[in-house]
């Protein structure tokens, strides 16, 4: 068993794939034997969460989440816990492996209860797994409520009952303070609600690492490689960053972009205001070279195009489009949007190569397809995709578990970031960021990926009590 932790990358497989894992798994083993090792790795890590606990509350649902749930049961009254289960459907239609755990828990003198207990220490919820289909309800719906309301700390088995495992999305759904996830890691578990569902997530492949033949949906990103900077280099060896955006009112957008891909690393970092009545010179940041638009060639540079663009950068974007590498953020992607031609030119770009990272937010993305944000949140992973292709450009798709999609079909999820992020600028200092790698030669999705990490690792090692701004993170 495992706690899932960033230090990694770790690999996340969808429910279907999940499902043909477990049937070979299942068949390299005796009858019931799988079921067996994950009830015993739950009342493991139950023991682990809650060491001084007597009574444990395991609430059992309908299926073979549920026969985790009995199997553990039978474990911690073995080791001297006093466990109360709580079990909802019929016995007669249970998976025989669920049935079989059931029996067993009986004949080990578990003690059933139709009831949840006013308090406990810890709860496991065995209710819902990878087979929740629909919204629960009903006495199902209640226990998920005092789950979360009574026990002081919920293992959650495999999934937290009522979230989507292949999407993070959900009606309701426990809220746990751990979550041990089975056999595979689900991609659900890590974006959209899944963050604030799981809390701290672990892992156990139960005996099972023949995992080959079943393709990850996504992978979750880890520690990017230390970038090399050696001693014969120079300034011009790191690249030139343009930020093209600031319009009046928003020129504080651009400038954050701009002294994020300075502090990133990058060679040089020049400002083009959308603004005319703009600064000429950042007082504060005096590195940063701001000027006039017309006079930056960005054909060898790498731009970051649209921090607080409002309406004026659509003016700039057929030159944009041809920069040598490119970041559209923000209104760049809301003009390209609402522009037919603008959006052919984007994909004749992606299909000459050239490197481009897309930003959106989820409204944009909503905007960018034709769709709406609750359709975009309801399925992060398929919503980065579709942009992905549709634009040959790689996306990062903002927010909790920000999803990071390539043309070619390669997905990540990002495992860094807090809610601390979500605050005005926060996303114009991660373009700047992936600009500044971009500049210096790094392929898109490596860019993209490593600097949606870093940015997302700076908020969690912030400190408790420094506030969090934008203008903060970009010189972190
Ligand atoms: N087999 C093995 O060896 C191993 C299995 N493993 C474990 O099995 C889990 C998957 O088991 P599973 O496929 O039985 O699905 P599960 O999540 O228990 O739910 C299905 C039941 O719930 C019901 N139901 C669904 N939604 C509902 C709702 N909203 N409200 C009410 N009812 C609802 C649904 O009813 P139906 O939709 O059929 O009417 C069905 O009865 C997996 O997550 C892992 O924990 C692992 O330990 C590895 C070893
Ligand atoms: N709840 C959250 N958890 C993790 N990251 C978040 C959260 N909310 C926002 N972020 C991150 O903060 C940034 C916000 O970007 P964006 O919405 O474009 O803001 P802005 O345009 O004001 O800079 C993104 O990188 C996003 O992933
Ligand atoms: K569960």
């Amino acid at each position: 068993m495992q706690r899932v932790t960033p230090e990694r990358y770790w690999s996340v497989h969808d429910i279907a794939a999940t499902r043909r894992i477990e049937q070979r798994a299942a068949a390299a083993l005796p009858p019931h034997a799988l079921m067996r090792r994950a009830g015993l790795a739950v009342a493991r890590l139950a023991l682990a969460v809650a060491p001084h606990a007597r009574t444990v509350w395991v609430a059992c649902g309908p299926g073979n989440n549920g026969g985790d749930g009995f199997e553990a049961a039978l474990h911690l009254k073995a080791w001297g816990k006093e466990p109360l289960v709580t079990q909802v459907g019929d016995e007669a239609r249970m998976p025989l492996d669920a049935r079989d755990a059931l029996q067993r828990a009986r004949a080990a003198g578990v003690q059933f209860a139709g009831e949840a207990p006013a308090q406990c220490e810890l709860a496991i919820d065995a209710l819902l797994g990878i087979g929740s289909t629909r919204p629960p309800e009903g006495r199902l719906r209640d226990l998920m409520v005092q789950m979360t309301a009574r026990a002081r700390a919920v293992l959650s088995v495999d999934v937290p009952s009522g979230l989507d495992a292949d999407t993070g999305s959900r009606a309701a759904t426990v809220l746990a303070t751990h979550t041990l996830s089975l056999l595979t890691l689900k991609p659900g578990l890590f974006t959209a609600q899944g963050r604030d569902a799981c809390g701290q997530v672990w892992f156990d492949d139960l005996g099972h690492e023949d995992i080959e033949g079943e393709r990850p949906v996504a992978q979750l990103v880890g520690p990017p490689v230390p970038w090399p900077r050696p001693h014969a280099s120079h300034k011009g060896s790191y690249g030139d960053v343009a930020v093209v955006g600031g319009a009046p009112g928003m020129a504080g957008a651009a400038v954050l972009a701009a002294r994020a891909a300075l502090h990133h690393g990058a060679g040089r970092v020049f400002v083009g205001f959308l603004d005319p009545s703009a600064p000429a010179f950042d007082a504060s940041q005096p590195d940063l070279m701001v000027r006039p638009l017309d006079t930056l060639d960005f054909r060898d540079m790498a731009l970051a195009c649209g921090c607080g663009g409002g309406d004026a950068v659509a003016a700039v974007l057929p030159r944009a489009l041809r920069a040598r590498a490119l970041v559209l953020d923000a209104d760049a992607l809301n003009a390209i949007a609402a522009d037919a031609q603008l959006q052919a030119q984007l994909e004749a770009r992606g299909r000459r190569g050239s490197p481009t990272v897309l930003t959106p937010h989820p409204l944009e993305a909503a905007r960018l397809l034709g769709s709406t944000t609750a359709c975009v949140q309801g399925d992060r992973l398929v919503a980065a995709r579709d942009l992905a292709q549709r634009f040959g450009s790689v996306v990062v798709l903002k927010g909790s578990g920000s999803v990071i999609a390539a043309p070619d079909g390669r997905t990540w999820i990002n495992p860094t970031g807090n809610a601390r992020l979500a605050i005005a600028g926060t996303g114009d200092v991660l373009a700047g960021m992936i600009a500044a790698r971009l500049a210096a030669g790094e392929e898109a999705a490596t860019a993209a990926t490593a600097a949606v990490y870093l940015h997302g690792l700076a908020a969690d090692r912030w400190p408790a009590g420094r506030p969090l701004t934008a203008s903060a993170l970009a010189s972190a």
